[in-house]
């Protein structure tokens, strides 16, 4: 069958609109109506070069929300007209480490995943412009949302009620339930914890709406851009600091002076590997545990004295929000649904995917929270 889809040919050029060439879902796969999708950071990092693993042509994107239209023999979790979040974080519930329990980086599709591929290591997607045998196009994250059908495996699909607003629940596909799910899942941040988030994006933003949520005490957050802070009032901070006026060196002393000696979490959603250390560094001696979700720069290392960690602070990661995608998005989709969490106002713009590229450029000059693409 045919679909429009934004292409992305080459790094540093914009996306351009073609018809593609889809194949149908094969055993175990999944054909999706992609009703919107968020344009993320993670698309533009890829579309900018800087991804080592970003392979051209491919379709991006990877924060959407749609309606199964076909299934593939052996699909028994999912029927035609159900309506999905796909996971690039899928759930197997078979590997070694879905049966673990203790993590959500399921590896049953991670290989070919990441070579732009779909578990039988070939292209569901082709374009007669591309030259070469096939005229095939990659994949992106197993998800590829930028075209308005898209084939994923039966793992990677997440199903989801019915009445909820594919404008909406797309942002669960990424930005939602990455910040959300470092405190709910990767975190476990309990009632009355000091709560500091440093960098107040669509990132930031969800981690504080999630300690809110759970009933932190003080949810600290720290920016360059003071712009940001209406917003992340709104969202539940209490408290605000802006390293450019109370130093950069000064940043750990006043969270703990706000914190009685440091604080119970601290998140990075900056990226930046400085702040990551600042973020440790804050926490409480003993227990406090800072958990990184910014992607640094690659070859970017980071640093502290080993006397922080032996003196009982925590350093951890989380990637998609610590979630099980199938278990816990369809959660997450009630949680919006009941009131618990606001999305509405993180979704500053909407296009048509012809407009796809303003989208980029709206994040480039920081104008835009979450630019969502309705096709
Ligand atoms: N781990 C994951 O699964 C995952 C998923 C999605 C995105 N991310 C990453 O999360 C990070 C945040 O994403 P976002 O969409 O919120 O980005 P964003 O650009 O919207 O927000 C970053 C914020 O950090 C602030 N900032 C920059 N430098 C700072 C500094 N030195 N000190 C304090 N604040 C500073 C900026 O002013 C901005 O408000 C990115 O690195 C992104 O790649 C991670
Ligand atoms: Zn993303
Ligand atoms: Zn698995």
């Amino acid at each position: 069958m045919k679909s429009r889809a934004a292409v992305a040919w080459e790094a540093k050029k914009p996306l351009t609109i073609e018809t593609i060439e889809i194949g149908g879902p094969k055993p175990g796969e999944v054909l999706v109506e992609i009703m919107a999708t968020g344009v993320c950071h993670t698309d533009a990092y890829t579309l900018d070069g800087l991804d080592s693993e970003g392979k051209f042509p491919a379709i991006l994107g990877h924060e959407g929300a749609g309606i199964v239209r076909e299934i593939g023999a052996g699909v028994t979790s999912l029927k035609v007209g159900d309506h999905v979040i796909p996971l690039y974080t899928p759930e197997c519930r078979q590997c070694k480490t879905c049966l673990s329990q203790r993590s959500n980086l399921c590896t049953s599709i991670r290989a070919t995943q990441g070579q732009g591929l779909m578990p039988d290591r070939t292209s569901r997607f082709s374009c007669e412009r591309v030259g070469g045998q096939g005229g095939e196009i990659f994949h992106y994250m197993g998800c590829s949302t930028f075209s308005n059908f898209t084939v994923l495996p039966e793992i990677a699909l997440a199903k989801v009620r019915e009445d909820a607003p594919f404008d909406k629940i797309c942002y669960i596909g990424c930005g939602v339930t990455t910040g959300i799910g470092a405190v709910v899942y990767t975190g476990k941040v309990w009632p009355g914890a000091n709560v500091v988030v440093f960098g107040l994006g669509g990132i930031g933003l969800n981690v504080i709406q999630g300690a809110r949520m759970v009933g932190a005490d003080k949810i600290i957050g720290v920016d360059i851009n003071p712009a940001k802070v209406e917003m992340a009032r709104k969202f539940g901070m209490t408290d605000f600091i802006n390293p450019k006026e109370v130093g950069n060196d000064h940043v750990v002393a006043a969270i703990q002076s706000l914190t009685d000696g440091g604080a119970d979490f601290t998140f990075d959603c900056t990226g930046n590997v400085n702040v990551m250390r600042q973020a440790l560094e804050a926490c409480h001696r003993g227990w406090g545990t800072s958990i990184v979700i910014g992607v640094a720069p690659a070859g970017a290392e980071i640093s502290t004295r080993p006397f922080q960690l032996v003196t009982g602070r925590n350093w951890r990661g989380s990637a998609f929000g610590g979630a099980r995608g199938r278990t816990d998005v369809p959660k997450i989709v009630d949680w919006y649904m009941e009131g618990k969490i606001n999305i509405d106002d993180l979704i500053t713009h909407t296009m048509p995917l012809d407009e796809i590229n303003t989208a980029f450029d709206l994040m480039h000059e920081g104008k835009s929270i979450r630019s969502v693409v309705i096709y």
